[in-house]
């Protein structure tokens, strides 16, 4: 499956918040959907979920107009929905039959779902009662209950601690590779770095970047390297590179570690590594530079208000 996402427009009263959003996504991949808060991130999956109404753009699944109310689709919203007074489990069984299982399937689903995420325990507990990382854990399991085939995940690592974000790592894991179509929200790079093969950076209502994370991530590389000594200190360093080596670099970045160093024009690295070898400086590192998506984050969007 292909979902696309195209030229989306929304405004709420005069004032237009996406301005043209557009991505994809298929099965088997995840897609890390990426901004700073109030960028558009919710309005998009809100309308995705038909929850809102574009002004104008299309979604298209494998090429025919996309209607959720067609397909099996585990939500997780940013804002949880269960209800706090009621007893768990039946509460994720009313909902899974909602959503068209018979009773005995939602009592089957609902419980490997509550066992798989270390709940099972609190099935006949008021969902209040629950510490906030497994009121979470139910929230999750009610998203999964129903096999969806499209997974949306909206901060789903909100609240819970290391070890229970490694038993939520390994299912998302595990519904890429049943290869369902995930989308995953976050503001926590290191999930989205392991997970999404793909990314769309939203920044004020438009897609800033989107495309393979690898590739992004060559691209941002390109003709960078990173640089330190064991006998200057990284601002001495940049001193000597913009003395003595400026017809060959540009210090692009400095790191707590390390100056990221931008070739110029048609320079190579071995150009680079003579000329630094006819000066006094101990090399200390001396590497083409692999940015995080942090880093890739921050150049897109971070400067902005
Ligand atoms: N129902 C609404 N009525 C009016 N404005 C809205 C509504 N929902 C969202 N907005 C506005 O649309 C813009 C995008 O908001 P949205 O919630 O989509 O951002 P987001 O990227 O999900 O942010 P966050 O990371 O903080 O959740 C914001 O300026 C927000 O104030």
């Amino acid at each position: 499956m292909r979902l696309e996402v195209k030229n989306l427009r929304k405004s709420f009263m005069e004032t237009e918040v996406l301005h043209g959003i557009s991505f994809s996504v298929e099965s088997g991949k995840a897609l890390g959907l990426l901004g700073r808060n109030g960028a558009g991130k919710t309005t998009t999956i809100r309308i995705l979920m038909d929850v809102f109404k574009a002004n104008s753009g299309e979604i298209l699944l494998d090429n025919r107009p996309f209607k959720p109310s067609e397909h099996q689709i585990g939500y997780l919203p940013e804002e949880r929905g269960l209800y706090p007074k009621k007893n768990v489990l039946e509460q994720l069984v009313y909902l899974a039959m909602l959503r068209g299982m018979s009773k005995k399937e939602a009592i089957q689903s609902s419980k490997k779902w509550l066992e798989k995420l270390g709940v099972l325990g609190y099935e006949n507990r008021k969902l209040e009662t629950l510490s906030k990382g497994n009121q979470q854990k139910v929230q999750l399991a009610q998203t999964l209950t129903c096999n969806p085939e499209i997974v949306i995940l909206d901060e789903p690592f909100s609240g819970l601690d290391p070890v229970n974000s490694q038993v939520l790592k390994d299912v998302v894991n595990e519904l890429i590779q049943q290869n369902k179509l995930v989308i995953f929200c976050s503001h926590q790079m290191g999930y989205v770095e392991e997970f999404c093969e793909e990314i769309a950076i939203i920044n004020k209502g438009e897609v800033a970047l989107t495309g393979n994370l690898k590739a992004i991530k060559k691209e941002f590389g390109k003709n960078r390297l990173i640089l330190s000594a064991n006998n200057y200190s990284l601002s001495d360093l940049k001193a000597i590179c913009e003395e003595q080596l400026a017809d060959l670099v540009n210090v692009f970045e400095m790191k707590k570690e390390f100056l990221v160093l931008q070739l110029i024009n048609n320079q190579t690295k071995n150009d680079l590594l003579s000329a630094l070898l006819t000066t006094d400086v101990d090399i200390e590192k001396f590497a083409i530079y692999e940015p995080t998506l942090t880093d890739i984050f921050v150049l897109e969007v971070g400067d902005q208000a």
